[in-house]
């Protein structure tokens, strides 16, 4: 396979001069290439397939991961009803209202989730990427706008509100910017409480330490030990995809992502192998995938659905009659929280925000960000209705 060579792989990081420093100091020490035969442990796919001479990987493989790699984000004409001619948009629009007779608007349906919520304490959980802000090329550019920065704010003032992000919870605080809120990032590995507030949990032991504003805050980190590793993995992963024009390979602190967006699609088979190479090198990591991106994180039992779970024991609100979880959530990584409310003992509700029918765990749908930001005023309102 033709691999231009010539194109830097940018690290994106919350600081980047720290991260590249710490890049050089591990160049020198990248883990050998993979061996003549591997098991990788991935989430969907379990690799036993002896190395072929080439290096290519296995055609089946491939394909497997092509399959999932095209399928993990729809293409514009799918999405872009601009893009499609009206009979396709037609189409498109029965089977979306179709999907919706099974996964209701959680906004035409409010006052029926409402209903529910009468007397009860209601715990919110966002996701960020494609729930809080909308899906851009640009990883680093995904700003939230203020007018759901201002929403969010709002609703945070009513109700417990947590932030669960694949991202490095630095960097999504970055973004959201309120330090009231809970924050979880790297999938839920890295727990932090809002300014000045104490947070408990009978298991896990807490580290204190100290924010921007000087203030106390809580951390919760269950994937501490595996922080060489992942140091180790992202110079590995930076240097087998530098020729790779258009990947990114982003610092999530205890997990690693490898966006694909911006990589010609005949390309994508080349980044799955290089991803593949390195973490067959490393049993004690698996593989998930997201939305045009490949996500690299440990092998634990951890997860966003243990994210909510920790929180609400954290918080006193788990297995309690009078309290009913909400989460809002885009993506696949999403549905491990929308299993738990909807399966486990703290019953709730999972929203799937998407533009398109999926299968989910989740009981109600938003299209898009926007229409997240309504909901939450909505919750706003309603509550503020009750006096
Ligand atoms: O759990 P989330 O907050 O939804 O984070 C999941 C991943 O989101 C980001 O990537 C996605 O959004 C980007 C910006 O819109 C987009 O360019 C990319 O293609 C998407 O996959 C983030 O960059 C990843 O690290 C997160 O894991």
């Amino acid at each position: 396979m033709d691999i231009k060579s010539g194109h830097s792989s940018p690290v994106m990081t919350d600081s980047p001069q720290i991260s590249n420093s710490r890049l050089t100091a591990r160049q020198s020490r990248l883990p050998p290439y993979s061996s003549a035969t591997a098991v990788s442990q991935n989430n969907n796919l379990l690799l036993t397939v002896p190395r072929k001479k080439t290096g290519i990987i296995d055609d089946v493989k491939a394909n497997a991961w092509l399959d999932a790699m095209i399928a993990s984000s729809p293409t514009p004409a799918i999405v872009n009803k601009d893009n499609i001619s009206s009979s396709d948009a037609t189409t498109t629009d029965m089977t979306y209202r179709e999907w919706t007779v099974k996964y209701p608007s959680a906004l035409t349906t409010f006052e029926k989730i409402m209903s529910v919520a009468k007397g009860k304490r209601i715990a919110l959980f966002l996701d960020y990427d494609g729930t809080l802000s909308p899906i851009v090329e640009e990883p680093d550019a995904a700003y939230m706008s203020s007018d759901m920065r201002t929403a969010v704010q709002n609703v945070a003032k009513y109700f417990p509100t947590a932030i669960i992000s694949g991202r490095s919870r630095d960097k999504v605080y970055e973004f959201v910017g309120l330090s009231e809120l809970y924050y979880a990032g790297s999938h839920g590995m890295d727990i932090m409480s809002p300014a000045g507030e104490s947070l408990n949990h009978k298991h896990l032991s807490r580290t204190v330490s100290i924010n921007e504003q000087g203030k106390d805050v809580n951390l919760f980190q269950t994937a501490s030990e595996f922080l060489p590793m992942i140091d180790k993995l992202l110079c590995s992963l930076v240097e087998s995809t530098k020729d790779i024009k258009g990947v990114k390979v982003e610092d999530n602190r205890f997990c690693i992502s490898v966006h694909y967006r911006n990589v010609e699609e005949k390309n994508w088979t080349l980044v799955a192998q290089c991803v593949d190479d390195v973490i067959r090198t490393y049993p004690k990591l698996r593989l998930t995938y997201g939305r045009k991106v490949l996500e690299i994180r440990p092998v634990i039992d951890w997860d966003k659905g243990k994210a909510v779970t920790f929180l609400l024991e954290s918080l006193g609100l788990n297995n309690c009659e009078d309290v009913l979880p909400i989460y809002v959530g885009d993506d696949r990584t999403d549905e491990d929280a929308f299993k738990v409310l909807r399966d486990g003992p703290n019953h709730g509700y999972g929203v799937l925000v998407s533009a398109m029918p999926k299968v989910s765990n989740a009981f109600y749908s938003l299209r898009d960000p926007s229409e997240v930001m309504e909901f939450l005023k909505a919750l706003v309102t309603w509550k503020r209705s009750l006096g």
